[in-house]
């Protein structure tokens, strides 16, 4: 079935003589080159090229990449996208890619052509909340807020309509208004979601493929946020956490197989909590829904014995995690975990955390649940 995303006209013949995997290559290497600035460049895009190379013959990427276009042409334009008729001015034409950096150059630096699309207050109070709970939107202020809000355009769906096709290429990120939706890959289904809930993040973050198929459960009303947008002011957001996070990322032993990329990801999701001495992370018999990294400061775990005592069984510090298990194995918190001091933690949602810790869950799994403070 055709998704929103395959709606558009064919793109000119010319176009196709490069295949778009170029492009996405290069856009990428040239987002790595600004966020890390390497002393040897050649060296840098070696690495880059050897990595995804390694990747493809391990299967985790698909190649060549975005496949799918050829059968749902791009066009020089997105707006037949959003339906509707509404004219958007999207300075982003994916069909028209002929310069790398319109999409790559880091935000703070390309002037953001901004889209309003008018709306009233109810619906802008609306998409507020729907963005305020997201970790993407997080920390920016209200002029971004408000961009954001301005930009996102309503797209009204029937139940049943493919809102996006795995593989596909992604030009919005969505959050439901109204209705209910579908995640499914290779036509299992993975999650699904709400009014307040979103999706289509990753293909614009990572420049990737669509990861997964959206489809609508019942009629719903979505609203849409253009690439050009949601990179200018969500990548600009992250790149201050990947700077935040990644030093640290490193030093944690259980991310030590993860490459670069996969820690920015990681990086991208994490929120930092401050506790102070004394105040309960989470509960011994709660379900809980956040896995922690100990940033800074020391957590105490305890248990209670059959006699109803509270005992202390373990202690963690600074790159130690726990609250996993009860992610894997949807079992109750197995362990009160108490601040010992002044303690951040940077924390991952259950969603964010069997999305992006997938390559990693082996490695949580073998770690014994007997020895586990928290098990
Ligand atoms: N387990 C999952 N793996 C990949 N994508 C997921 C998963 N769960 C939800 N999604 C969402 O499905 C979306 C499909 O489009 P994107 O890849 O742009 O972004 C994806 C995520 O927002």
């Amino acid at each position: 079935m055709e998704s929103f995303e395959d709606r558009r006209p064919s793109s000119p013949s010319a176009e196709r003589a490069v295949p778009d995997e170029y492009h996405t290559l290069l856009n990428e290497l040239n987002r790595h080159v600004h966020q890390e600035h390497p002393k040897d460049i050649i060296q840098f895009c070696i690495d880059f090229f050897k990595e995804k190379l390694e990747k493809r013959k391990r299967g985790s990427i698909s190649g060549p990449a975005f496949d799918t276009r050829e059968a749902s042409p791009i066009t020089t334009t997105t707006s037949d996208e959003l339906g509707g008729g509404e004219t958007l001015n999207v300075p982003f034409s994916r069909g028209r890619r002929t310069s790398v950096s319109a999409e790559s150059i880091q935000p703070s630096q390309t002037p953001l052509k901004k889209i309003v699309i008018p709306k009233d207050a109810e619906q802008r109070k609306q998409i507020r909340a729907a963005i305020q709970n997201n970790f993407l939107f997080k920390n920016m202020d209200d002029d971004q807020y408000n961009d954001i809000v301005n930009a996102m355009a309503e797209r009204k769906v029937d139940e049943g309509q493919i809102v996006i096709k795995q593989g596909g290429v992604g030009d919005y990120f969505y959050i439901v208004q109204s209705g209910t939706f579908d995640c499914l890959i290779n036509d299992h289904k993975v999650t699904s979601y709400g009014p307040g809930g979103s999706f289509g993040e990753l293909a614009l973050m990572y420049n990737a493929p669509r990861a997964a198929t959206i489809i609508a459960t019942s009629d719903g009303v979505l609203w849409a946020l253009d690439r050009v947008t949601f990179r200018s002011l969500v990548v600009e957001n992250t790149a201050k956490k990947r700077m935040m996070y990644e030093h640290f990322l490193e030093e944690v032993p259980l991310f030590k197989s993860l490459n670069k990329i996969e820690r920015h990801k990681i990086a991208d999701a994490l929120e930092s909590i401050q506790y102070e001495d004394k105040d309960v992370v989470l509960n011994q018999g709660d379900y809980g829904d956040n896995f922690y990294l100990i940033e800074d400061g020391e957590a105490t775990f305890y248990k209670k014995g059959k006699d109803g005592k509270e005992r202390m069984v373990n202690k963690a510090i600074k790159g130690d995690y726990f609250g996993e298990l009860a992610l894997i194995n949807d079992r109750p918190r197995a362990a009160t975990v108490v601040a010992n001091g002044r303690l951040r933690c940077a924390t991952l949602g259950k969603n964010a955390f069997t999305r992006l810790l997938g390559p990693i869950m082996d490695i949580l799994k073998r770690n014994s649940p007997e020895d586990h403070p928290e098990q």
